[in-house]
């Protein structure tokens, strides 16, 4: 790869690797998620989570009942308080997993070179020679001579609990597996995955149903992760059924690619979706090895192009009992930031790991160097170039609100949106300065009650590279139509400088409505 592809001052003055940044008032541009769990549950290490830079927090129903997920939740939103912090709530679904039922919960020894069976007869306890699992379909979807895999419940791949199989034969209902690696699986709840195969179970399963319609509705959530988005009718069919549900018509649906049925049709899911998970855990395992990069490079550019939010996971998995990230895993953080991620997904990293505030910030950290030589001039050139002419008149305004920002050396831009859909368009351009989004609230009713929108937008930019929301006061909407917003622009302004983003005599571009007309204008401050 060339050179210029990153941005690096010719010539290269190797001592200046070294200089520390200056410490700014974010961690990073690149937003991160945090998957919360037994070890990142308390009010204590959630707060510090948020202040180490965590601005989504993700709850996984591929285990936990609600009541232990409301429980994390209900600390999330007083250490939201106490810090001050926004954070977006995401619910990731079960979907269709197939699963290893340990009801025991005694560890099991499995021994390379010899058999064992999986069943799906529940009833029977799990032994080194027999494994009851979810689904019944696998002896169908199966031949002799397929890969099975079956990894701990967030299983990283470099734990000696994970197993790999071959399937030897059918019998009925039962497949018989040999044995590859030696591994003791402890704990009671593993994945399987069976490469490349279909499984005929729906994308949103009753359970997950039932979990969106409880638990969702109750917290409002933001975003749906769509686990093991396969076809683009998943996300319609899942869209169907969170409009039913009033309180979640404005929720978010990011389709979790996890396999190659995902991959053959991910341009037609991207069309559907808010946004895409690439579920480098389970793609891992469904696609050669030596293809998952190319996957991620091609997959993060398309989102990239459209505008729609893209999260990578599964980037420091030995931080779930280390201090520090192998440098592979570290130089990877980097690239998925240079490859165009809007965020990093950690999961058994906070979820169950040792050091879950330190990989929040040591991931921050990565982040930000590498957004310091991402080559922002030709990432703008060629998503111009993209979308061609003639270009909508928001488009228009987006781009040139970019370009003026570098161009002045602003040190933020100011957007006020109602829908979010003009800051989107912004940090679709990747500015190098972050993007306040002042999102002015609209009243609106649902025939039963007045409500304000803007909640859910401007949490919903909290997982955008770039976007930093900010909510308006509500009685400023009337004014907002008629005046010049010259005090809710005071606000946002004040915003800016009290965390530290705007200093004085700094220039920032501010993109507003006045009256009809779409203006982009260049501030200089004072003080
Ligand atoms: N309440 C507002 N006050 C002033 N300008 C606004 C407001 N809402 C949106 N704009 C501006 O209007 C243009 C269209 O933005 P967009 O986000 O599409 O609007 P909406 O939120 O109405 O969908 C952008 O230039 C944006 O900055
Ligand atoms: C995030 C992943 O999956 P899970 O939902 O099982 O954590 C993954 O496979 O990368
Ligand atoms: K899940
Ligand atoms: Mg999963």
């Amino acid at each position: 790869m060339n050179s210029n592809h990153l941005l690096l001052e010719e010539p290269i003055r190797m001592a200046s690797i070294l200089e520390p940044s200056k410490p700014s008032f974010f961690p990073a541009m690149t937003k991160i998620v945090g998957t919360l769990g037994p070890k990142s549950r308390s009010v204590e290490i959630i707060s510090d989570c948020l202040k180490a830079g965590m601005s989504v927090a993700r709850f996984d129903f591929s285990w936990g009942d609600i009541e232990f997920h409301q429980e994390t939740l209900e600390n999330l939103k007083t250490a939201v308080k106490s810090t001050r912090k926004l954070c977006a709530i995401m619910l990731d679904t079960g979907g269709p997993e197939l699963q290893v039922v340990n009801k025991t919960e005694h560890p099991i020894s499995l021994e390379a070179d010899t058999k064992v069976i999986l069943t799906p007869d529940q009833d029977k306890p799990a032994t080194s020679n027999l494994l009851p699992i979810n689904y019944h379909g696998l002896s169908k979807a199966v031949k002799k001579g397929d890969t099975i895999f079956i990894g701990q419940y967030l299983f990283t791949g470099n734990e000696t609990t994970s197993v790999w199989l071959e399937v030897d034969e059918v019998c009925s209902e039962d497949v018989v597996c040999l044995i590859k690696n030696s591994a003791t699986l402890s704990g009671t709840l593993y994945t399987l995955h069976v490469s490349q195969i279909r499984i005929d179970m729906p994308t949103l399963t009753d359970k997950d149903k039932e979990v969106i319609s409880t638990w969702g509705v109750r917290n409002n959530i933001d975003i749906l992760s769509l686990s093991y988005t396969r076809h683009a009718e998943d996300i319609r069919h899942a869209r169907c059924f969170l409009s039913k549900l009033v309180e979640l018509n404005q929720t978010q649906i990011f389709a979790k690619i996890e396999n190659i049925e995902g991959l053959t049709h991910f341009d037609e899911i991207l069309q559907e979706a808010d946004g895409i998970i690439f579920s480098r855990g389970n793609l891992g395992i469904d696609l050669p090895p030596e293809k998952v990069f190319l996957f991620q490079k091609a997959a993060l550019y398309k989102c990239n192009m459209m505008g729609k939010p893209a999260v990578v996971t599964r980037v420091v998995d030995s931080m779930t009992d280390n201090l520090r990230p192998t440098r592979a895993e570290a130089t990877d953080v980097a690239n998925a930031v240079l490859d165009g991620s809007d965020a990093i997904l950690l999961g058994a990293e906070t979820l169950r790991g040792l050091y879950p505030v330190e990989t929040v910030s040591t991931v921050g950290k990565i982040c930000a160097e590498a957004e310091k030589v991402f080559n922002q001039d030709l990432y703008f050139k060629k998503t111009v170039k993209n979308v061609g002419e003639p270009m909508s008149h928001l488009e228009s305004i987006a781009s040139s609100a970019v370009r003026a920002a570098i161009k002045v050396k602003a040190s933020a831009i100011i957007c006020f949106t109602s829908s979010g859909r003009a800051a989107r368009l912004i940090a679709k351009y990747r500015p190098t300065m972050p993007v306040i989004s002042v999102v002015i609230p609209r009243l609106k009713t649902n025939q039963l009650r007045w409500t304000f929108s803007g909640a859910f937008e401007a949490r919903q930019s909290l997982i955008v590279r770039g976007l930093f929301p900010m909510l308006a006061d509500p009685r400023h909407p009337a004014e907002s139509k008629s005046g010049s917003n010259e005090s809710v622009l005071k606000v946002a302004l004040d915003h800016g400088k009290a965390s530290g983003v705007i200093k004085p005599h700094d220039r920032v571009v501010v993109c507003q409505k006045l009256g009809d007309a779409s203006v982009v204008k260049i501030l200089e401050l004072e003080d």
